[in-house]
């Protein structure tokens, strides 16, 4: 009998359809870089609130050195001076200039700051009382930053939904934010099934292996905006499995667990979902990672993904990770796809799609994108995922491509909106 898959876009709709972004916390302008803002942020004074320098120099008027040259320099009457944070009150009249510096005021009366460099000191210390000379005219405006530059009072100077970058916690912080809100990092459970497994820091007896799919899913968790918290290894026990994931699923906004998900005489979780909750789906047109199962248990999302390490990093990759960008506040968007030449021939008998793991690079001499897909495909191998920046997708159909052939590759190591 044929096993009825779906297809990975539906399995994707279905997942985020069930669930939803998280509350919202506050957190430091400089923790939310890399996060969607949950609110617009508005600006409470202009940024800036004053005209100021943009050189130390001479706060001039314009207009009194309209006339100057090398020939027939122009002295100014220098009547006070500037520093950043400090206010002169005066306000500067024909023949007369202040000595100002980058960032503080412009006074009242001047229209233009001349460089130091090209300004001669006659006498004094170029301070009140000092007489200073311009060999060339200044343009209104010259060196002068007006105020409100990057921002009037009012203005939404960071739209809700938009990803805070560096610079932008800056903006945020002369917008008169401290903090902000943004969606919270959603809790997803990790949990691990298989009899077969010991902690890392065991030496495996005959018969184990070491888990090793916990440790890269909550890399993954965390690389996708989540607070991965680990329940444990449960043996293939149902009362075992039991016990983990309802505690998992009571305390955590999502739950994934790796291995158990297949036919096996142990595989006991989709059942327990069955029984206990709702299966949404599980099985899909993808290899690796067919036997994945996502449900609702106690009414929170559970994803059952298959143990085999490299099923379980592409289901992670193509199913948990839109989901938790969704939770933590994301627009939805996918990993950048980009088409490159194949190297070598690929020849696919089955019928689901193919996630290959493959390393693109820019050939030097020609300029061209060339991928190569990693020497073994076997699913319970991560080093070689660790060496791909990229998954070359192959749709349904069996089909035999070429070297030369132009393909398609997702890029794993770029994050969603990235334009190339
Ligand atoms: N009769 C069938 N057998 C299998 C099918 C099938 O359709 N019919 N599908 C195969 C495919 S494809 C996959 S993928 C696996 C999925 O199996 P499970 O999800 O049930 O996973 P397990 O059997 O528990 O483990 C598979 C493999 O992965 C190793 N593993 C499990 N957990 C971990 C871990 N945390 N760290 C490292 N390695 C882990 C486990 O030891 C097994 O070698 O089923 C196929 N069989
Ligand atoms: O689909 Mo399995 O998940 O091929 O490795």
């Amino acid at each position: 009998m044929a096993e009825k898959l779906i297809p990975l876009e539906d399995a994707q709709s279905i997942i985020l359809s069930h669930v939803a972004p998280t509350d919202l916390v506050e957190i430091p302008v400089w923790q939310a870089t890399g996060l969607p803002l949950a609110e617009d942020a508005v600006a409470d004074i202009d940024i800036s609130p004053f005209a100021n320098s943009a050189m130390d120099g001479y706060a001039v008027r314009s207009a009194d050195l309209a006339q100057a040259s090398g020939e027939a320099p122009v002295t100014l009457d220098v009547i006070g001076h500037e520093a950043a944070g400090h206010v002169f009150e005066g306000t500067i009249g024909a023949g007369e200039t202040v000595r100002i510096m980058t960032g503080a005021p412009v006074p009242e009366g001047a229209d233009a700051v001349v460089k130091y460099e090209i300004v001669d000191v006659l006498d004094g210390d170029g301070n009140e009382g000092s007489h200073v000379r311009f060999s060339a005219p200044a343009k209104v405006g010259e060196n002068v930053r007006s105020a409100a530059e990057e921002a009037h009072a009012g203005d939404v100077v960071m739209h809700a939904g938009e990803v805070v970058a560096p610079a932008g916690a800056g903006l945020l912080a002369s917008a008169g934010y401290a903090s902000v809100k943004v969606h919270a990092a959603p809790r997803v459970g990790i949990i691990s099934l298989g009899t077969e497994l010991v902690a890392p820091s065991k030496v495996p007896a005959c018969g184990q292996i070491r888990d090793s799919n916990s440790s890269a899913l909550m890399a993954e968790a965390l690389d996708a905006g989540a607070e991965p918290v680990f329940y444990g290894i449960a043996p293939d026990d149902e009362q075992a499995i039991g016990e983990l994931v309802h505690r998992a699923t009571r305390e955590c906004d999502f739950v994934i667990t790796s291995g158990g998900a297949s036919a096996g005489d142990y595989d006991y979780v989709t059942a327990l979902v069955r029984r206990e909750g709702e299966v949404l789906f599980d099985r899909i047109s993808m290899r690796p990672g067919k036997a994945i199962t996502f449900g609702l248990l106690g009414g929170k999302p559970y994803l059952g993904l298959s143990g085999n390490p490299a099923a379980a990093y592409v289901g992670f990759e193509m199913l948990a990770r839109p989901a938790i960008r969704k939770m933590r506040g994301f627009a939805e968007g996918a990993r950048p796809v980009q088409q490159a030449i194949l190297t070598h021939c690929v020849k696919k008998r089955q019928d689901r799609r193919f996630f290959d793991r493959a390393t693109v690079l820019r050939d030097p001499e020609t300029g061209e994108l060339l991928v190569t897909e990693a020497k073994t495909q076997n699913s319970a191998l991560l080093g070689t995922m660790q060496r791909s920046n990229c998954l070359l997708r192959i749709d349904e159909g069996p089909c035999e491509l070429k070297a030369g052939d132009v393909v398609d590759v997702v890029r794993v190591d770029l994050p969603e909106g990235t334009v190339l």
